[in-house]
């Protein structure tokens, strides 16, 4: 299989942008070159059962609406765990503002910067070939105005080579979001449960579930897509209205507690993975305890170290 070449519109620094490609390509920054193999489902269906050969586009997410064909988002905050989804054949990964509680070590997502965001976006472009790469937008980047959102977003493509950004909300972002079409930035939705409104929506709990507040959800969701969003993020709001938006919207809807009939799901990967701590939402599956194998290899090291048995004589320069 070759390996796919970066899109000029995401480019990834360190990458040639033309030639053939080949197996043998170094990857990013001199990390060394992904394993040579078969794409794996997911990835083929993005492609339409072509070869990967370069990065996922919103082209191709709107096909696969066409056909039918459910994919996969993770979230991503490094260029290593990227690259390990990108790998694995994940076709779009999200750098989200749950980096705030998940990495950053913040209560929830209001405190993340620009600059977090750009640094943790960055890394994520660097570290991934296929993926089509997304970017959240932070609180404070873009509520203000078309012009603010317009300036952050730009940062992100520029600085960090998104191939995409998500902002949160509905109406009260649609010029936020024509603005950005408009100067060629791909922007993604995020209607339901918004966490950087946590302060205004009482906590983080399931959203539209009276019948004004599904209308309205229903109404926002058309309004992101005639405004030019490429897909729409679902996120704690039930199943049977997630399915309605989900048939009625021409762009794919990405379910976080959303039900089954989303056409993509995304979860947090700290969450699937069992590394994040005590309670998680009822919408994450346990994919792996990350929490439990990684305590395990640092109580083993700290074991070895203290009764001197690391390093041994292979670890060891005479
Ligand atoms: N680690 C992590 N995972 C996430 O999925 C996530 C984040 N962080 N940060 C940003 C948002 C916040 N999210 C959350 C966080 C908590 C619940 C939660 O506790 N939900 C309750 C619902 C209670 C109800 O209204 O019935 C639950 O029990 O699932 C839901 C979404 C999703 N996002
Ligand atoms: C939960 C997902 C959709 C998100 O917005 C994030 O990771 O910040």
């Amino acid at each position: 299989m070759a390996l796919p070449q970066a899109q000029p519109g995401q480019p990834t620094p360190g990458q040639p942008t033309s030639g053939q490609p080949t197996s043998a390509q170094p990857g990013p920054e001199g990390s060394p070159a992904p394993s040579a193999g078969l794409p794996s489902a997911p990835q083929m269906t993005l492609y339409g059962g072509a070869p990967a050969t370069r990065r996922v586009t919103v082209r191709d997410l709107a096909a696969a609406k066409q056909r039918g064909d459910r994919w996969p988002m993770l979230t991503a905050y490094d260029a290593l765990t990227a690259g390990v989804f990108d790998e694995a054949g994940i076709p779009v990964i999200l750098v989200g503002d749950s980096a705030g509680n998940t990495h950053l070590g913040y209560e929830n997502t209001v405190p993340v910067t620009m600059d977090e965001m750009a640094m943790m976006a960055g890394a994520v472009v660097r570290g991934t070939r296929r993926a089509l790469v997304v970017a959240d937008l932070p609180f404070g980047a873009y509520q203000a105005s078309a012009r603010q959102a317009f300036d952050n977003a730009v940062r992100l493509v520029k600085e960090a080579g998104v191939g995409a950004v998500k902002l949160e909300g509905g109406e009260r972002v649609l010029p936020q979001v024509r603005l950005l079409v408009e100067a060629g930035i791909a922007v993604m939705g995020h209607l339901g449960l918004t966490p950087q409104s946590v302060h205004t929506l009482g906590g983080l709990r399931v959203q539209a579930r009276d019948e004004a507040a599904a209308a309205r959800l229903l109404r926002d969701a058309h309004a992101l897509q005639e405004a030019g969003a490429f897909s729409v993020v679902l996120e704690a709001v039930p199943a049977e209205l997630a399915a309605k938006v989900t048939a009625e919207l021409s762009v794919p809807t990405i379910g976080i507690g959303a039900g089954p009939d989303c056409d993509a799901q995304v979860l947090v990967w700290p969450d699937m993975a069992g590394l994040t701590p005590g309670r998680t939402p009822k919408f994450v599956k346990k994919y792996a305890d990350l929490r439990d194998v990684l305590g395990r290899a640092a109580r083993a090291f700290a074991d070895d170290v203290v009764a001197g048995s690391f390093p041994a004589a292979e670890h060891t320069y005479r």
